[in-house]
């Protein structure tokens, strides 16, 4: 992967101050989910508004995919365009009278024709699933909608890199749960997304590369699994150690475990822990995935589906796939980590089905396949299995009549 931001030597010092940066030195490669760790003061915010030049370095260089961020207006409105920031308070970046507005302003700075401005808005707000709240003025959204709001006046501008200060900071876990999800969306469709926080749960199980600042330096970068790991590192930052990471290395030492690579998630807990308690497991008590593509399938193809297969388990992925079970009233029993809950349940032999878009099927498929060489259990992924139930739907279903679906296959 090549690199697309780096900082070589960045120091900053804001106006009569002392250094808020005092030699700052990273690199990110193109497409990776990275999370800045730190403790209050280490610096994040100001590393944060060096990306995209709102301050620039006293000394050092920032450079975007390798050439060093040049400060004339022009320069620095093309960089703004390519690396788009999310910050903390949602108040400071929803200032017009509606979303629409507000999602439209940067489009229309730059000058756009008003039909192309129009259909950039519709897919930002798309893509954060707030279709419909065009009219709405933003100082009346939930805490979790104005950051959906601010997150699509960034994505209009078609960025590169998507920055997010605190982005679970003043959200339920529902709601933070739901944004990493669009995160994650987000990555897929090719956008590195950076982020900084003091979830530690979160940056162990989302980031795969940690960036972890003290009092003004990058003091480690590296996989969650080792910076996590590592003693010194929690002690001199003020850190505490993801729970399912603490809960290994005390296994570890109670020697019930072993194992040179510590597991990222309950899923893979459980897997390390069946493992070592060598359990054997018959292929015929696991359950299966069905996925299901919302972008293809038709709705009410869905519905009938989901009533027809009662026992399945229900999980959505993605804006599009979640506004569509709230649409079709499916209830869902997971709406977060959702693939890593269906493997659990497949385990102890429920099938699952999970509902998302194109893009993300793939990142179920893979997801499962990693688990299969990781554990040397196959979990039956089924990718058509409503494109194949599609004949054998009653014809007034694909007319919309809910109420008819009673045929089809169970399991
Ligand atoms: N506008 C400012 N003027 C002067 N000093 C500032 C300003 N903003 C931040 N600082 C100082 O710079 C240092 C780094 O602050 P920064 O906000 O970047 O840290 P942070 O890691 O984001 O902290 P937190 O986790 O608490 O948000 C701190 O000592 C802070 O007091």
């Amino acid at each position: 992967m090549s690199t697309i931001l780096e900082f070589r030597d960045v120091h900053y010092a804001y106006p009569n101050c002392q250094e808020s940066l005092r030699g700052v030195n990273f690199s990110i490669s193109e497409g990776a989910k990275v999370a800045l760790v730190g403790p209050n003061g280490a610096g994040k915010t100001t590393l944060i508004l060096s990306c995209n030049g709102i301050l620039r370095p006293t000394s050092g260089e920032v450079l975007f995919h390798n050439s060093p961020l040049r400060y004339d207006r022009s320069s620095l409105r093309d960089l703004r365009k390519k690396i788009g920031l999310v910050f903390q308070n949602s108040d400071a970046q929803l200032f017009a009278p509606t979303v629409y507005q507000d999602v439209a302003f940067g489009p229309v700075n730059l000058g756009i024709a008003k039909d192309q401005v129009k259909a950039l808005v519709q897919r930002g707000l798309s893509a954060v699933g707030l279709i419909g709240y065009e009219r709405r003025p933003p100082h009346l959204l939930s805490g979790g909608e104005k950051k959906k709001a601010a997150i699509a006046g960034v994505l209009v501008m078609e960025p590169d890199v998507l920055i997010f200060d605190e982005p679970t900071s003043s959200l339920d876990p529902a709601g933070a749960a739901d944004l990493m999800e669009l995160l994650d969306e987000l990555n897929v469709q090719g956008k590195t997304i950076i982020i900084s926080t003091h979830d530690i749960e979160l940056a162990y199980q989302w980031a795969d590369d940690i960036i972890l600042m003290n009092s003004g330096l990058v003091i480690h970068q590296g996989p969650p699994e080792k910076v996590f790991m590592d003693p010194a590192l929690i002690a001199a930052t003020n850190l505490r150690t993801p729970a399912v990471l603490e809960t290994f290395t005390e296994l570890v030492a109670r020697k019930i475990l072993s194992g040179p690579k510590a597991p990222r998630s309950v899923l893979h807990l459980v897997n390390c822990l069946e493992q070592s308690l060598n359990r054997q497991r018959d292929a015929k008590e696991y359950g299966s995935i069905s996925v299901c593509n919302v972008d293809t399938v038709p709705a009410e193809m869905i519905h009938c589906w989901v009533q027809t297969h009662p026992n399945h388990r229900k999980g959505a992925m993605g804006t599009r796939a979640k506004h569509l079970a709230t649409v079709e009233e499916i209830v869902l029993d997971y709406t977060y980590d959702v693939i890593d809950k269906c493997i659990l349940r497949a385990l102890i032999g429920e099938s699952s089905l999970i509902l998302t878009s194109t893009g993300m099927v793939q990142r179920v498929e893979r997801r499962v396949f990693a688990f299969d060489e990781e554990s040397g259990i196959r979990i039956a992924v089924d990718l058509t299995a409503l494109d194949r139930e599609v004949p054998q739907a009653p014809h007034s279903l694909l007319q919309g009549d809910h109420r008819e679906c009673q045929s089809g296959p169970q399991k």
